[in-house]
């Protein structure tokens, strides 16, 4: 079994608990629930630096980033920063994430909030929903084309963007469908971790125009998204580069303030 096959494993037990502890009705009764979306892949459409801010304090492909930061301050920071979202990770097991972190980041903020998920199931949508975010990762490599477009749909018959994730030309092929609103491109590999941003330039000539374009993963330098921007790209994901100093706010700050004087 890779890494992401077991992650996948591991989320199918979590999902099956989860659901026999809070019934559906009780995440409809959240107060967010009926939030008006803040659209994720509209700010990007309009911003010209294009950055999503991770929330990450570990990954299974670098073990310990940051533990020792407080979410709330790590959302405002980046909010005060300029980043057009946040995307905070929600798994516990491999990320050291949670829902709680997401709801926090939400009372924090009202920028656009992405739940960064290995999402396989319909119930973890509604969560996302409850607990306040406006968008939603789906993953190619762990879905199939059906699951895709069920997924899909039901994030948009709830009002949430989708981002969906792909690593691979054939990943790519399966997922075209207009229920997405934005595509990533993940340079990481989750099954090996190898890092390339070739992985996002080489796929961009073959994604088509009427979505919005994200490179995820890997990115580290103002140099890097010039160059992304090249290709299409609208989007950028940093996580490690942001979440591995003392304070990712500031440090988003800068560098988004540097990318906007380019
Ligand atoms: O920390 P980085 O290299 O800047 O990467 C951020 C983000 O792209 C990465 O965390 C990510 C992209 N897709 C994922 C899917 C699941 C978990 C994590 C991810």
């Amino acid at each position: 079994m890779n890494i992401l096959d077991k992650i996948v494993f591991d989320k199918g037990l979590e999902v099956k608990l989860r659901k026999s502890l809070i019934p559906v009705a009780q995440l409809e009764q959240s107060a967010l629930f009926n939030r008006p979306k803040n659209s994720l892949a509209a700010a990007l459409r309009n911003s010209n630096s294009g950055i999503i801010a991770e929330h990450k304090r570990r990954s299974p492909s670098k073990s310990v980033i940051n533990q020792n930061l407080n979410v709330q301050d790590v959302a405002t920071g980046y909010e005060n920063a300029g980043a057009c979202g946040m995307s905070v990770l929600t798994d516990a097991k491999y990320f050291g994430g949670s829902l709680d972190d997401l709801l926090i980041a939400r009372a924090a903020t009202k920028f656009p909030l992405l739940r960064k998920e290995f999402i396989i199931d319909e119930y973890q949508l509604l969560e996302a929903k409850a607990y306040g975010a406006d968008v939603i990762l789906l993953i190619a490599a762990i879905l199939t084309k059906t699951e895709i477009k069920n997924l899909s749909e039901f994030a948009k018959s709830l009002n949430l963007d989708v981002l969906l994730e792909v690593h691979n030309e054939e990943e790519l092929q399966k997922s075209i469908m207009p229920s997405l609103d934005m595509l990533g491109v993940n340079n990481r590999n989750l099954k090996t971790f190898e890092v390339s941003l070739n992985t996002s330039k080489s796929l961009s000539k073959i994604i088509p125009d009427d979505f919005v374009k994200v490179s995820e993963s890997g990115i580290s330098t103002i140099d890097a998204i010039q160059d992304l921007k090249h290709y299409g790209f609208q989007g950028f994901l940093i996580g490690e580069n942001f979440m591995k100093t003392d304070n990712p706010g500031e440090y988003a700050k800068k560098f988004i303030h540097e990318l906007e004087a380019k």
